[in-house]
């Protein structure tokens, strides 16, 4: 038999109990026991040639249970994870349809340990890359660590190097470290690299790992997920936080670049085949004293959409050792809130209106409404919205999310409707698009049909809630026409962001599938394809071990 190369190093690490997560804050939990034992499954996976290979058994996971019987396992979204490298084929229960063709890459935080040491929350967690190949109805699967200098250092170190979303890095002994630290920070050079939160495909074909540090915008292999390097901005624009979330077509690259000392934004484009930025623009932020914190932002036709929430940027919290209740962030409601607008073509503000005060991560799409003449009176912009309550990131601890499995813990939230107008009035308006009911008041995670961005559209695919919960555990359809939503359920599994690829040419919105990855309270996962049009299950395949819950994913078609 030709030589295998599996690297089925996989270690997971259930790592807290609820009796000594929070006296024991960041050490491992000496009463968790260290009983190891591995999972096999049949399977195949690929040779070095790329050829597959059947093979018997694929020592697939170690797990550190508990001692304790009576104790509930961590359920294997929220538990580490690592896997150096690990591809095969799946087995695939109903059927893919012939025309998906191309890879799904989902990007999201996997490992949250350091040899003992535990990382307190879920966007604390080392990058973990899978990959969903599908071709001709067939499914290969393959995951890997990104090679971030976070995690290498992390790896070599045998301890947090940089400072992560809670976790503040190494601490300073004495007060010539803590200037050397300062330096440090200000530089940029102990921000975290670790690309956790995104994968996205260029229109030159390069895939980006990205978070919010710009530093952390690393290129990988979509076939190997081998970690090619940092991508090098060419540009001076400088700064040291972006936007997590770009807008990319196959014809350009717009981001957000925070301005921490004097409250705006840069807004900047960067063609296909290029690493450099150029300045499209610059919005003023109205609050004080900085930013809104920017995780995504939607665009139009022609305007860009900066939004300006009182969960604002905290410098102070960035240069602060010991940890915060909001971690880089600060609520201020007095700050209020804003909505501004940029048109792409001038780079001027057209449309900067205070709203009602707001939490959101993530839009799910805007576009323009015009009257009569064809003129644009207002841009409409939708958003998974937390019912203007930043507790959704302390709720997002691991702890919590460890211990209160089942418990009615997920606050509210909604997909909120800005409504901006442009003609110079001053207030905007945010309301619920549909009942917050249809959806379980969960809501987040969202995506869309992509040849919708930017336009009226009808649709969009997110993770909403069957409550009980203490986190969205349904893949939700939502009809922002007919306000309704239709929801896909397993008791117990906790799905990932649900991702919507348009079957090519295709001419209704929501011919094409959805895409989401489960993590099962078994231990197990599967792939899971749903009908966009129907939003029945047309078909699954099971992983060769559960994986820890991921963020966001993208799409590249084979060409
Ligand atoms: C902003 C700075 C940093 C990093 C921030 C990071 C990594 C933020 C990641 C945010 C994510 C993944 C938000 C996702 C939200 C999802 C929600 C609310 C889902 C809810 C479900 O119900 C550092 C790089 C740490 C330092 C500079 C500042
Ligand atoms: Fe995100």
């Amino acid at each position: 038999m030709a030589s295998l190369r599996i690297s089925p190093i996989v270690s997971s690490f259930n790592n807290q109990s609820k009796r000594s997560c929070q006296s024991h804050r960041g050490k491992h939990d000496q009463s968790c026991s260290s009983l190891l034992f591995g999972k096999t499954f049949p399977n195949r996976v690929l040779n070095e040639n790329g050829r597959l290979l059947t093979i018997s058994k694929v020592a697939a996971s170690e797990v550190v249970a508990k001692e304790e019987s009576n104790e509930e396992k961590t359920h294997v979204a929220f538990t580490s994870v690592r896997q150096e490298r690990w591809q095969g084929e799946l087995q695939v229960e109903g059927e893919i349809p012939q025309w998906l063709n191309g890879t799904y890459l989902r990007n999201g935080p996997g490992v949250w340990h350091v040899g003992e040491y535990n990382l307190q929350h879920l966007f604390d967690g080392y990058a973990t890359l899978v990959r969903l190949n599908f071709e001709s109805g067939r499914l290969v699967m393959g995951h890997r660590q990104i090679e971030s200098e976070a995690y290498k250092a992390a790896q070599k170190n045998q301890k947090v190097c940089f400072r992560e979303f809670s976790d503040n890095g190494p601490k300073s002994d004495n007060f010539l470290d803590y200037m050397g630290d300062l330096a440090k920070l200000f530089s940029g050079a102990s921000l975290t690299d670790n690309t956790m939160t995104g994968v996205v495909k260029l229109g030159d074909g390069r895939v980006l790992c990205l978070t919010e540090t710009q530093k952390g915008s690393i290129l990988i292999d979509p076939d190997t997920l081998d970690t090619l390097g940092k991508f090098e901005y060419t540009d001076n624009l400088g700064g040291l936080i972006q936007a997590a979330h770009p807008i990319v077509t196959d014809t350009e690259y717009i981001t957000l670049l925070p301005d921490l000392i004097n409250p705006g934004h840069q807004v900047v484009r960067m063609e296909p085949g290029t690493n450099e930025r150029k300045l499209m623009g610059r919005v003023n932020c109205r609050g004080r004293p900085s930013p809104g914190w920017v995780h995504s932002f939607p665009v139009t036709e022609n305007y860009v959409v900066v939004p300006e929430m009182p969960l604002r940027y905290c410098p102070q919290n960035l240069l602060k050792a010991e940890p915060t209740e909001l971690y880089k962030f600060q609520w201020l409601p007095d700050s209020k809130a804003y909505m501004h607008v940029m048109c792409k073509a001038t780079g001027k503000t057209v449309a900067s209106v205070e709203v009602p005060p707001f939490v959101t991560f993530h839009f799910i799409n805007a576009y323009e409404e015009t009257d009569e003449d064809g003129r644009v009176t207002a841009v409409i912009a939708d958003c998974c919205e937390h019912n203007a309550d930043p507790a959704i990131l302390p709720n997002l601890s691991l702890h919590n999310l460890r211990s209160l499995h089942g418990q009615d813990v997920l606050p509210d939230a909604k997909v909120g409707r800005f409504r901006i107008p442009i003609d110079g009035s001053p207030n905007g308006t945010l309301e619920a698009a549909l009942d917050p009911n249809e959806h379980g008041r969960g809501m987040d995670m969202c995506s869309i049909n992509p040849n919708f961005l930017g336009k009226k559209y009808r649709y969009a695919y997110a993770t909403g809630a069957q409550r009980p919960c203490n986190f969205p555990n349904t893949i939700t359809k939502l009809d922002l026409v007919d306000k309704k939503a239709k929801s896909w359920c397993e008791e117990g599994s906790i799905p990932s962001e649900p991702f919507f690829v348009a079957r090519p040419g295709a001419a209704q919105e929501d011919d094409g599938v959805v895409i989401s990855m489960v993590s099962q309270k078994n231990g197990d996962g599967f792939a899971l394809v749903l009908d966009g049009t129907t939003f029945e299950e047309i078909a699954r395949a099971k992983f060769p071990y559960g994986l820890p819950y991921g963020l966001h994913g993208c799409w590249v078609p084979k060409n």
